[in-house]
């Protein structure tokens, strides 16, 4: 069976996402090529389409917009490409391996400036003498092969907030992939995991697993061979490396060791679902192309790493894939911890494709297993046995609602004007309320009497209870995402009693 996108190409709010197979029109911004979507006006039959950047939501960070029917003069063709060029890093792969390699054969005058988070040679200190500085006891070879704990986390919100995995969860990983036999590790935007696996080799305590890094990051191609790390964008599927990189990848995909595969990819949380699935079913094709017949019939084994409210989406996308009970934890995000730590349970799953009785949650964390639904879950997720489910999303215990015949979050009452569950404080169907309409987001009608019904939701379906905490997504490009940014505004202020 394939790994298919289904669905429709709508994602965001009054911005749909146009996903054209082989789109060789799309424009290049400095994060490869661009994204086509559909600005979608109130009252309008038809949107009109733009390129925007694929990878960056905030337009800070890369204003690349143009519409698509925009005749774009040779000059302007011309300073576009120049500025891509201005963008490009300081030093090429190759020259960045090399660079390592003279830095690991020093004994002493080992440099790492920590303003510029360049790895310096004896000759640059000069350039570099006023800036912060780590030095020899910092930069052992055993440091060296941790950057992640060089490297200062990216810290850009909206679009590449770098949250590192905790040991815990890195170690819960790589012995569960163990355990099934997984000896490739495909890491796309998960350097963490790939420093350990290769951490982990160097102790050879174990079998050595082989991994590669897929990361737009490029501070790691200072610490990493060509063949260990590829510069990439998980957006559009783009290898800055051109050919040569995407050929790295096909190798590791396409190696007759008899070795199993398993993809794994945290992207950054503010991520559009749908072109990160198209990347990953890209990089799926690309596996099975490459397998031998009798593996042919199976998917590529994945793990995608995200937030909960995000299931309907992924599900969506890849029908075949369960969401785990799992609380994926990090060290550098001062929410997202587990649950048993004392601080706030992490909303952090993960979602596969790989077999949910054959991931075994650890129980001194505190999860179980349920032999009705045949899976690890999290210790208060109590089976319903009307629902015929562990029903938990959140980590909540969520309790039986008789009259909508399903569980819901234990915060939420049932309300008879509305005839289903919410918070208590909702603003119910017949007072306009703050919140406007569910559907558009103006704040003048309810989602009834929406005249975009039709056009805005995806399929018509009600709202799962998952997806009634999605954040919007989608680039800042729009009125409507203003609309939308006051509507959640009014939202969050309606909720924060929850
Ligand atoms: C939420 S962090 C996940 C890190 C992971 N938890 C770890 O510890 O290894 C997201 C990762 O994706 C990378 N990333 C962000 N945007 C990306 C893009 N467009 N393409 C590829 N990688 C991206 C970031 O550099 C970062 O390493
Ligand atoms: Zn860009
Ligand atoms: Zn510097
Ligand atoms: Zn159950
Ligand atoms: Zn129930
Ligand atoms: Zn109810
Ligand atoms: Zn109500």
């Amino acid at each position: 069976m394939d790994v298919q996108i289904k669905g429709s190409d709508k994602d965001g709010f009054g911005i749909e996402i146009v996903l054209q197979e082989g789109d060789k029109k799309a424009p290049y911004c400095v994060h490869g090529p661009t994204l086509l979507f559909e600005k979608v006006c109130i009252g309008e039959e038809k949107g009109r389409r733009f390129y925007a950047c694929s990878a960056c939501r905030d337009r800070k960070e890369c204003a690349f917009f143009q519409w698509e029917d925009e005749k774009v003069s040779e000059a302007r063709l011309l300073a576009r490409e120049e500025e891509n060029r201005s963008k490009l890093p300081k030093f090429t792969h190759q020259e960045y391996c090399s660079r390592f390699q003279k830095i690991l054969a020093l004994s002493q005058g080992r440099r790492f400036c920590q303003d510029c988070q360049l790895l310096l040679l004896p000759g640059e200190w000069d350039g570099h003498a006023s800036h912060n500085m780590l030095q020899d006891d910092d930069l052992t070879e055993a440091q060296l092969s941790r950057p992640s704990l060089i490297l200062k986390p990216l810290e850009n919100k909206k679009s590449n907030a770098q949250y590192l995995f905790a040991d815990r969860s890195c170690h819960f990983l790589l012995d569960t992939f163990a355990k099934r036999g997984y000896r490739k590790v495909l890491c796309v935007g998960t350097p963490r995991l790939h420093e350990l696996i290769k951490q982990r080799n160097q102790e050879g305590k174990r079998d050595p697993v082989k991994s590669l890094l897929l990361d737009i990051d490029f501070r790691y191609a200072q610490f990493y061979s060509s063949d260990e790390f590829c510069h990439y964008n998980m957006f559009n599927h783009h290898f800055f490396g051109g050919e040569a990189a995407n050929g790295v990848l096909q190798a590791f995909l396409g190696e007759e060791d008899g070795s199993k595969l398993i993809m794994v990819s945290d992207p950054p949380f503010g991520g559009l679902v749908k072109p990160l699935a198209h990347s990953f079913s890209q990089i799926a094709a690309t596996w099975k192309k490459l397998q031998a017949t009798e593996a042919s019939v199976a998917e590529m084994p994945m793990v995608w790493i995200f937030p909960y409210f995000f299931e309907p989406r992924i599900l969506e996308c890849f029908p075949s894939f369960t969401m785990l009970d799992y609380q994926v934890d990090y060290d550098n995000h001062p929410l997202y911890k587990h649950g048993k730590t004392g601080r706030k349970q992490s909303p952090v799953r993960l979602f596969t494709n790989l077999t949910p009785q054959d991931i075994i949650l650890p129980k001194e964390e505190g999860y179980r297993f349920c032999k009705v639904c045949v899976r690890y879950v999290w210790s208060e997720n109590t089976h319903c046995y009307k629902c015929n489910t562990c029903p938990s999303k959140d980590g909540r215990a969520w309790k039986h609602c008789s009259e909508c015949r399903k569980c819901v979050k234990p915060s939420w009452r049932h309300c008879q004007t509305c005839g289903r569950c919410a918070l208590p404080d909702h603003p119910c169907l017949d007072s306009p309320g703050l919140e406007g309409c569910f559907n558009c987001g103006s704040l003048k009608h309810k989602r009834r009497v929406c005249p975009l019904k039709h056009r805005l939701r995806t399929n018509n379906k009600p709202r799962s209870q998952g997806a009634r905490d999605l954040p919007r997504q989608g680039p800042n490009h729009s009125k409507l995402e203003k609309k939308s940014k006051a509507r959640r505004r009014a939202k969050r202020s309606n909720q924060s009693a929850k």
